[in-house]
């Protein structure tokens, strides 16, 4: 089945605590959560009022009630929900780990959520708990220990190691999610936004584990939320990936970084961007091994065609600059369905995702790429996410991160642009040398997939770095005026 524009409806079936517990807590913690909530990074409801905020699971991890100086950690889900009667997007479900105590020390205040003032935590302070040593390693300490608290269960892979009494050191960087650090051995990422259902971003490196790809961080241990038995209002609700622990590949520099570093030295980058192209293909082809894979024929390929024009219509209609172009760019996407009429195919199986040059980091030692973050497309649907979809994605993807990394560095003009190109190339070369599928061998699929990701940044950068806009607004321009060839 091709990816869709379909709504999110994932959170239909989260159960709901039930009263008293759920809504004596709720009495203590909405007041401070409504007014934390929305100032996080990770909350996506920015600019939507609002509305209620409902608890779907409470687990204390620490008793929250005694009266010595020591924290207690709390464990919640919790249900947003924006807009008026007439707002019908779906509710979110937020992860949020809270550490509790009477005193907060001075070195934690700047991770204070709030000072409930009624219900069971009334006078104490609630606070972020990553940022509490104590706490992130009783996290590590859980993890290192399977078993079940609550609604949250725990568990490892065999054969890890994962040593106890590293200290903790959370990530201040631009993030979707909350990582901590363990030590310079482990990383821990906090999934924020949550859905029922495996997260791709578990899921898959554990499935690439287990076929031996070494480009990917093996999961060590990873822990979840299930509701199972008669007492849950909803027995069948699948469970919730909530985070993630994995190997810390201590030293490492993103693409990112790198590909900016190399724009400002003015340094070949064609090297490293040929072998990002092998590390791509290395992991399509594990992924295309160890899970189930596809092929879009004629109907498929069509309906992805009309998929993206509708996503171009939606995205059109939220930033008025993407007008102009509509017209140019839905060429490229009639030119993948004639590719269909003319019996082009294409292979699906399961892929990264949301493929850029941040999400792929590179050791001092020089021991090549390693891909991180498969989660997908934070804005997608989980099941959206979690469905086989066509290499070219990730590959179109990538390509576009070279031209953002050329564009928004905003130095060197007809330099940049062809330190760009030649990138672009050698990323595909390496993927071609090492997959046997060439992707400017199939242009017509690379310019649609490319096309649908710059709309894709339109609205992202839109909504998220307005600032950006005029990053993927270059190729939008470019990808409008051009005819389906090479470069
Ligand atoms: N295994 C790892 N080793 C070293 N750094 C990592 C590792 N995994 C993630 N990071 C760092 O953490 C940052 C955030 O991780 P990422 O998985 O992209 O989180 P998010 O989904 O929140 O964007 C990355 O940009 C990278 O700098
Ligand atoms: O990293 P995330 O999974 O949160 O992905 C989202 O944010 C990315 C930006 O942080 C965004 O990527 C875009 O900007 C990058 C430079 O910052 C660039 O390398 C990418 O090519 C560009 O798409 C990504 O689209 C978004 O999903």
């Amino acid at each position: 089945m091709p990816e869709s524009s379909s709504p999110r409806t994932v959170h239909a079936r989260l159960p709901q605590l039930s009263a008293p517990h759920g809504s004596a807590l709720l009495r203590s913690l909405t007041g401070p959560l409504a007014r934390w909530l929305p100032r996080q990074r990770w909350f996506a409801g920015k600019g939507r009022p609002l509305s209620s905020l409902s608890l779907v699971a409470a687990t204390e991890l620490l008793s929250c009630s005694g009266s010595g100086p020591g924290p207690g950690l709390l464990h919640l889900l919790v249900r947003a929900r924006h807009g008026g009667a007439r707002d019908t997007t779906p509710d979110d479900c937020y992860q949020l780990l809270l550490g509790v105590r009477p005193v907060l020390p001075p070195a934690l205040s700047p991770a204070l959520v709030g000072r409930p003032t009624e219900g069971p935590l009334r006078g104490r302070a609630v606070y972020e708990a990553l940022h509490d040593n104590r706490l992130a390693t009783l996290m590590l300490e859980r993890l290192r220990a399977p078993g079940r608290h609550g609604t949250l269960s725990f568990g490892r892979a065999p054969g890890t190691a994962i040593p106890s009494g590293l200290s903790a050191r959370m990530l201040t960087g631009e993030q979707s999610n909350s990582s901590v650090v363990y030590g310079e051995e482990h990383i821990l990422k906090l999934f924020r936004r949550v859905s029922p259902g495996v997260n791709p971003d578990l899921e898959l490196p554990l499935a690439l584990a287990e076929a031996g790809c070494a480009r990917v961080p093996a999961p060590a241990a990873w822990f979840e939320a299930s509701f199972p038995g008669a007492a849950a209002p909803e027995p069948d609700a699948e469970p919730l990936t909530l985070g993630v622990l994995v190997p810390y590949l201590a030293g490492s520099a993103d693409g990112w970084q790198l590909a900016l570093a190399s724009l400002t030295q003015r340094t070949d980058f064609s090297g490293a961007a040929r072998s990002l192209g092998r590390a791509t293909a290395e992991v399509h082809t594990a992924l295309a091994t160890a899970l189930p894979t596809d092929r879009l024929g004629r109907p498929e390929l069509e309906e992805a065609a009309a998929a993206m024009t509708e996503r171009l219509t939606d995205a059109a209609a939220a930033v008025p600059a993407l007008r102009p172009y509509q017209s140019g760019l839905r060429r490229t996407y009639r030119a993948l369905a004639d590719y269909a009429a003319r019996g082009g195919e294409c292979p699906v199986q399961r892929l990264h995702g949301d493929l850029h040059l941040g999400q792929v980091l590179r050791t001092a030692e020089g021991e090549g790429w390693s891909l991180i973050d498969f989660e997908g497309e934070p804005a997608r649907p989980l099941t959206d996410r979690r469905r086989p979809g066509p290499p070219v994605r990730d590959i179109a993807g990538m390509l576009r991160s070279f031209d953002y990394a050329a564009c928004q560095h905003g130095t060197g003009g007809s330099w940049a642009e062809s330190w760009s190109r030649a990138n672009r190339a050698a990323y595909c070369r390496g993927y071609a040398e090492t997959s046997g599928r060439d992707p400017l061998d199939q242009l017509e699929l690379l310019r649609a997939y490319e096309t649908d990701k710059a709309v894709y940044e339109v609205l992202y950068e839109a909504r998220h770095r307005p600032h950006w806009l005029h990053v993927p607004m270059t190729a939008i321009r470019r990808l409008a005026a051009a005819t389906v060839t090479a470069d």
